[in-house]
């Protein structure tokens, strides 16, 4: 993939993007998006708020389709919060039906592209119909070895990080661990995440800068990357633009 991007990086204009000074060498492995300001976006154009969720979707698969194009590892995706659950039920309700929809119509081109779909967040709470959906996204690309493609999907972090806790305290109560094997690796393999390195880069749209109980341990050193932009107006400009930003840094911050 890399290789690839070589080649298109010498020619002005790829297909669709030049992809302008992003070297191919230090392509942030894994990438997590919080996909914020939907519903501001139906709002600004006089929608419901689905509309803006329905516009959402569309956004993904342009991102998936150029992550995989870049050779990005894994890219983490925060579909619904915990909190989600506290919105209106009919916008729940049109939430949940969500993966269904995006998989009817995405899996035969995922499958396709050799990406990886996995879900973090507990799915025990969802409902059939979602928790059907995404199982068999998740069984029929079980065997691709290309883009991880990871929706956090009823997700929060410090539930994460509490029931990762109790399993610890279990774990030595019951002489599987010792207390002094407990640090920063042995803990993050009790999470969720416990298969996957932690983000290089985070982004953020719509303007708010906070995490909103977002892989919260996960994100202890990666480099946020915040825009105004609402998560349906995001385009692969925008994310090569974060992924620019990215690289200054780290060309910054590389030396001792
Ligand atoms: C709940 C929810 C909301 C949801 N939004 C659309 C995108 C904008 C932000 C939130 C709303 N999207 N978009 C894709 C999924 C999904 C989840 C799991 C999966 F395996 C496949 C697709 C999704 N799920």
């Amino acid at each position: 993939m890399l290789n690839k991007l070589k080649k298109q990086k010498k020619s002005t204009q790829s297909d669709t993007h030049s992809y302008q000074d992003l070297s191919a060498e230090n392509i942030p492995k894994h990438i997590a998006i919080i996909m914020d300001g939907n519903g501001r976006w139906a709002k600004k154009r006089g929608l419901p708020r689905v509309a803006g969720h329905r516009e959402g979707m569309n956004v993904i698969r342009k991102i998936v389709r150029y992550s995989n194009r870049l050779g990005v590892n894994i890219l983490t995706l925060y579909a619904f919060s915990t909190e989600n659950w506290k919105r209106p039920k009919t916008e729940v309700d049109f939430l949940m039906r969500l993966p269904e929809r995006f998989l009817n119509v995405e899996l035969p081109t995922l499958i396709e592209e050799n990406v990886v779909v996995r879900v973090t967040g507990e799915k025990e709470n969802l409902p059939q119909y979602t928790k059907r959906a995404v199982e068999k996204a998740i069984e029929e690309t079980k065997h691709n070895d290309g883009l991880v493609l990871n929706f956090a999907l009823n997700y929060g972090s410090r539930s994460e990080i509490i029931d990762g806790i109790k399993s610890v305290i279990k774990d030595v109560e019951g002489g599987k661990m010792a207390v002094e094997d407990l640090n920063d690796s042995t803990f993050s393999s009790y999470l969720m995440t416990a298969d996957l390195d932690d983000p290089d880069l985070l982004i953020r749209t719509s303007g708010e800068l906070r995490l909103s109980n977002f892989m919260l341990w996960q994100l202890a050193y990666s480099e946020f990357w915040f825009t105004e932009v609402l998560w349906p107006d995001f385009t692969e400009e925008h994310f090569e633009e974060a992924i620019r930003v990215y690289q200054k840094r780290q060309r910054r911050y590389g030396g001792v």
